[in-house]
């Protein structure tokens, strides 16, 4: 590449190899360590099965499951000093901006650990995983004035999470959407947020630092907080009579429509399809079917306006809706899977890592000579 030539938005650059995800963009393929997403799902894989077959490129025996499972669970509760830092700028932020910091506090509490130990960066990579839920789970009840639930040991990472949000064991239908949310979101190749993580980790950074990154890049509208921003979109349209109108008035004043539209995918982003047939269930489940429709409408005036698909934000906004999480939760959520793949991405990098470090085309002035500020 000539120095005058570049990839705006570094579009189609490949910027290294790695073996944990495969996306095909144009035949809506996403392929974690050989094993399709609609697989992992089809076979009620578990969360946790994934993060595992993340972090190794290889799925577990049984045994080596349940030790993972146990040790994750052995790490979920927060410590009480954790919760007091937590209470004196939870309520003040919003919880992606809580939650970057909390990831950041979480550090202050680890044992030392030996430079870029491979069993040392694993167990800090489990430790992130197994927080993150619990993290959420904390904002959220603090902002509402609620106790901090402790985690309760015999549930699934899923069911732990819906449970310490809302201290209610979820329903089997509940605990099963979460689940398949949680896998569908765990990964996704050198996406912005795990790009950033893996430019944090080239500087022989720690995790913590590198999933910090990672935390802040997710929140913009563009990447995760599009799941957020869905459903705004779908409170102020309203109803399935005001879809067309609202949607015509976004395209013509150049608004881009959050949930639609992908850097790599062609076609139907796979992980939507699954999304919206959990929507469905979800919402017959629970007798609130209206998310769902506004939604499918959203989707079938956009393809026909715009012709764009639907990315996995789009049906995710009301199958959490549904599931009875507020909205500003919706990207925290994003992270409590995606930290599957972020950690996975960073020992990955460290494993074989080299400084990223690209190039720009300098547009700025020619050079000048300096004048002193008096003569200016
Ligand atoms: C988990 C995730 O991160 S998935 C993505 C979540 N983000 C969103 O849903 C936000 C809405 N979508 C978008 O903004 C974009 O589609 C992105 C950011 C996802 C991808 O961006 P890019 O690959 O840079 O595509 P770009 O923004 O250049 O769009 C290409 C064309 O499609 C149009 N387009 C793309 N997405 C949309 C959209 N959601 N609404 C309206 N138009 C869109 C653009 O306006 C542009 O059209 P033009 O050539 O007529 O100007
Ligand atoms: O891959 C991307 O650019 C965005 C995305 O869908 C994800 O991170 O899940």
């Amino acid at each position: 590449m000539s120095k005058t030539n570049f990839a705006a938005g570094l579009e189609d650059v490949i910027a290294g190899t790695s073996g944990i995800c495969f996306i095909d963009g144009k035949e809506g393929k996403l392929i974690y360590s050989g094993y399709s997403v609609e697989d992992l799902v089809k076979h009620d894989a578990s969360f946790e099965e994934v993060v595992y077959l993340l972090h190794h490129q290889q799925l577990p025996t049984l045994e080596q499951l349940n030790a993972f499972k146990q040790a994750l669970v052995e790490e979920l509760s927060l410590s009480n000093n954790m919760i007091e830092l937590m209470r004196s700028f939870v309520p003040h932020v919003s919880p992606m901006v809580a939650l970057r910091s909390a990831v950041s506090l979480l550090q202050t509490e680890d044992r030392p650990v030996r430079e870029m130990d491979q069993e040392d960066l694993r167990s800090i990579a489990l430790r992130l995983v197994a927080k993150m839920p619990s993290l959420v789970a904390a904002i959220h009840r603090i902002r509402e004035g609620q106790d901090v639930l402790q985690p309760d040991k015999k549930l699934s990472l899923a069911a732990n999470f819906l449970y310490m949000l809302s201290g209610q064991v979820p329903e089997p239908l509940e605990e099963k959407t979460m689940n398949i949310a949680l896998i569908l979101h765990a990964d996704h190749e050198f996406n912005a947020s795990t790009f950033a993580a893996r430019v944090t980790a080239a500087t022989e950074s720690d995790l913590y630092s590198a999933v910090t990154s990672a935390i802040g890049t997710l929140k913009g509208p563009l990447h995760g907080g599009a799941n957020e921003a869905v459903m705004k979109l779908l409170f102020e349209i309203g109803d399935v009579d005001n879809v067309e109108a609202v949607i015509q008035r976004k395209l013509e004043n150049k608004v881009k429509i959050s949930g639609f539209g992908h850097r790599v995918y062609k076609t139907m982003d796979p992980r939507a399809s699954i999304l919206k047939r959990m929507s469905k269930e979800i919402g017959e489940k629970k007798g609130n079917t209206k998310w769902y429709e506004l939604t499918e409408a959203v989707e079938r005036v956009v393809f026909e306006k715009k012709g764009l698909y639907p990315n996995v934000d789009l049906y995710s906004a009301s199958t959490y809706y549904v599931l009875g999480i507020k909205m500003d939760l919706f990207t925290p959520i994003f992270a409590v899977s995606r930290i599957g793949g972020w950690t996975a991405h960073i020992l990955e990098q460290y494993a074989n890592n080299r400084l990223i470090r690209p190039l720009s085309v300098y547009t700025g002035h020619q050079r000048r000579e300096y004048v002193p500020p008096e003569q200016r």
